[in-house]
């Protein structure tokens, strides 16, 4: 008996970033798109107990404890409904870690979503989008998927109309980046600056809604590039290399270290990833498009339904 869900990685066009806030988070206007990368999470009983495996390229960085954000999800689950959490879960993982993908969030909005297949808990997507807030602030974008412009700490979503497909490449780095990091370096590089209440850009969400890769690409931005970059100086060799190779626009991927690259068309995307690979100034590319679904269950043994 088992369950999988697919879950998609995330790039943020927008990620306008507001003052620290007392409880040591920031308010956002953080506009998700999801792209068609994935983690896939399967859950199986498991009589002896909480159990976390994972392959994939990066699985070697991921935590097999109780920290893993898959076996949070599934511990929230169980105390809210009264379950035993004597499940194993299996992380295919092919989102980069510490990446800026929301890795770590996918997989706790796929376990949260697996779990409550497995045991038919009953939950309302209001009350498992309660769950994934509590996990982490990109946790409910994972889940619902598509675009979203999330305020609050990000966890506050509103759903976004996109008008066609945008053709991305990514450039993984060769080391991974703190969240929490990026946000204290956000912080230093502020200092003594008045920091704006974050707002998100009407001329983005026109461009988003009108599916135009060209418009989008005017108008993306991330607050939390320069202190990526100051982290990790490296990074503008790789954003100049996609800049040079064609790319309508270039930039961190939320907290960075991954550098996304907006492209025109599949064709000019295959072009600006080729020009990466031979570049020298990043680990490895993938292309995707967004938007993406959010968490879907593919697999699910126990209704004997299969979906992929
Ligand atoms: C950078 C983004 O990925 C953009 O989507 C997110 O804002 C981060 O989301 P996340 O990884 O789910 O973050 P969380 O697990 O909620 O928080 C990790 C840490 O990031 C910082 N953090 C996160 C979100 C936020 N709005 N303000 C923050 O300052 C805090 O130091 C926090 O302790
Ligand atoms: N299931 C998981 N997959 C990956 N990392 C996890 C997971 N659970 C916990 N972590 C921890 O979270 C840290 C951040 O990893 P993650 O891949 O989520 O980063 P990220 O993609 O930069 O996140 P975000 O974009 O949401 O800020 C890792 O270094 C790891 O210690």
């Amino acid at each position: 008996m088992s369950v999988t869900v697919r879950v998609p990685a995330k790039v943020n066009v927008q990620l306008a970033v507001g003052p620290a806030r007392p409880d040591g988070f920031h308010d956002l206007a953080n506009v998700f798109l999801a792209v068609g990368l994935y983690d896939e999470v399967t859950v199986t009983p498991s009589p002896g107990g909480l159990r976390v495996t994972c392959d994939g390229p990066d699985a070697g960085q991921v935590p097999l404890d109780r920290t893993n954000l898959a076996a949070r999800a599934a511990l929230a689950l169980a105390e809210r409904y009264g379950r035993t959490p004597d499940v194993h879960l299996h992380i295919a993982k092919d989102i980069p870690v510490a990446g800026g993908m929301a890795g770590g969030s996918a997989d706790g909005a796929g376990a949260l979503l697996a779990c409550d297949a497995l045991w038919r808990t009953g939950a309302s997507r209001e009350e498992l989008l309660d769950i994934c807030a509590e996990l982490g602030s990109d946790v409910p974008f994972s889940f619902v998927g598509g675009a979203a412009l999330g305020t609050g700490r990000g966890e506050k979503l509103q759903p976004l109309e996109v008008g066609g497909a945008f053709h991305w490449v990514f450039a993984m780095a060769g080391r991974g980046l703190s969240t929490p990091a990026v946000f204290r370096e956000f912080d230093r590089l502020g200092e003594g600056t008045n920091i704006p209440a974050p707002v998100a850009s009407q001329e983005l969400l026109d461009a988003l809604a009108k599916g135009d890769p060209d418009a989008l690409a005017a108008t993306v931005s991330n607050d939390l590039q320069p202190a990526a970059l100051s982290l990790f100086p490296e990074l503008a060799g790789t954003l100049a290399a996609g800049r040079a190779a064609g790319a309508l626009a270039a930039l961190v991927s939320g907290s960075g270290p991954t550098t996304a690259f907006l492209a025109r068309d599949p064709e000019s995307a295959a072009a600006v990833a080729g020009a990466l690979r031979t570049s020298g100034t990043c680990r490895s590319v993938r292309t995707a498009t967004g938007p993406a679904p959010g968490a879907t269950v593919i697999r699910n043994d126990r209704s004997q339904t299969f979906f992929a």
